[in-house]
């Protein structure tokens, strides 16, 4: 028997809610493997734990996670007790930069039974690929002064090895898929850093002459995905870029209840992280209905990295066939509890 070590942080909000509740799927299927068995190290790592000592986590949480095989995380942030800045950067952005998570991959594509906002949503499928290790979000600046005097600077960090890393890993994939890539840019207003990252994906793209490349301006890009979701493949993406293009991406499948995204250690020394694209929702918190497919989802990303595919295959069929018969929570216009979601996914796992 395998044993494979998960490190489970709940987080804040509905991440609490959900995650623990989908351990027992994870459980089902470890034993339909046969040959494997999950084991969980629960974290209570959050804003209450933060009020409670200080910190988002403690000193060795750090060596705790990277010596498991991967991270499943739900979300983090509670503004009415810590400030998101403090909160994200203590724990979720904490763990993207020390287990060197250096990719986040985050697909949207057409899932028939979740409504589309689009009047045609036609069969798009596309894989959004962020920089998750820099750029705009960069603990580089500061704030002087006070009053109209007042001067705060922020400064993105773009460097040629992340660019260059994160555009190959899109061209890679963009060859495993549909060979159509689309660089997210802004280098008509963003003077130095994105004219750079232009200048990295031409070069890249020299060296695959197979790969259909496009640059788009962020702003168009953003506009193009809500109305032709359908052309579009692989988009590479900065950080911040990324994250925007990620939710709409959500929005446009139908929720942001049901997005993915996989933070991916290229290098093997420590763990990769799985979470859902959305945050805590505070405004449905304690009701029951949130909707638990964006972290099943992401679990299923898990496995597929873990090298378990058939498993994840089989909780990606769940998850479909659920949603196709209708068990759906209130963002996806149905009446169906989280609990019912999950405990129909849950018995479908079973069934096959
Ligand atoms: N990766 C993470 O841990 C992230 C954390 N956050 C944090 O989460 C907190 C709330 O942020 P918001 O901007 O409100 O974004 P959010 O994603 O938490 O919520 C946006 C809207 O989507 C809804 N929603 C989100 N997930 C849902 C689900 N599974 N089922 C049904 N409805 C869902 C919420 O109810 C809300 O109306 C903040 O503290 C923020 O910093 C936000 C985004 C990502
Ligand atoms: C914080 C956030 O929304 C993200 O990095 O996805
Ligand atoms: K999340
Ligand atoms: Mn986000």
């Amino acid at each position: 028997m395998k044993k494979t070590t998960l490190s489970v942080i709940p987080g804040d909000g509905i991440g609490k809610e959900i995650v623990p509740a989908t351990l027992k799927i994870l459980d089902t299927l470890a034993e339909i493997d046969g040959g494997i068995q999950f084991e969980y190290n629960q974290y209570p790592w959050s804003c209450e734990y933060y009020l409670e000592h200080g910190v988002m986590m403690p000193d060795d949480g750090m060596t705790k996670l990277q010596q498991s095989d991967a991270i499943y995380l739900g979300a983090v942030g509670n503004p009415k007790l810590v400030p998101d800045h403090i909160s994200l950067w203590g724990l979720l952005i904490k763990i993207r930069r020390e287990c060197e998570q250096v990719i986040n991959i985050r697909p949207a594509q057409y899932i028939k039974g979740v409504k589309s906002p689009l009047a045609e949503p036609n069969d798009f499928n596309f894989l959004v690929v962020r920089e998750n290790s820099e750029g705009e979000y960069s603990e580089v600046g500061g704030r002087i002064h006070s009053g109209s005097d007042e001067i705060a600077i922020q400064n993105a960090v773009f460097t040629r090895n992340a660019t260059e890393r994160t555009m190959r890993y899109a061209f890679e994939l963009a060859n495993k898929r549909n060979g159509q890539l689309t660089s997210a840019t802004k280098s008509n207003g963003i003077v130095h850093s994105m004219p750079f990252w232009d200048q990295v994906f031409q070069e890249l793209a020299g060296e695959y002459p197979d790969i259909k490349t496009q640059s788009n301006h962020i702003d168009a890009l953003a506009a193009f995905l809500v109305s032709k979701p359908d052309q579009f493949d692989v988009i590479v993406a900065s950080n911040l870029f990324g994250d925007i293009l990620t939710d709409l991406g959500a929005a446009v499948m139908g929720s942001i209840g049901i997005a993915p995204a996989a933070n991916i250690n290229l290098n093997g020394k420590y763990p990769s992280m799985f979470e859902p694209v959305h945050g805590s929702a505070p405004d449905i918190i304690g009701q029951g209905i949130a909707n638990p497919i964006g972290q099943l989802w992401t679990a299923k990303m898990m496995l597929d990295h873990l090298g378990l595919e058939e498993l994840g295959g089989l909780l990606f069929r769940a998850i479909k066939e659920t949603i196709a018969e209708g068990i759906k929570t209130k963002d996806l216009g149905g009446t169906s509890t989280m609990n019912e979601v999950i405990n129909h996914i849950h018995a479908k796992i079973k069934s096959y």
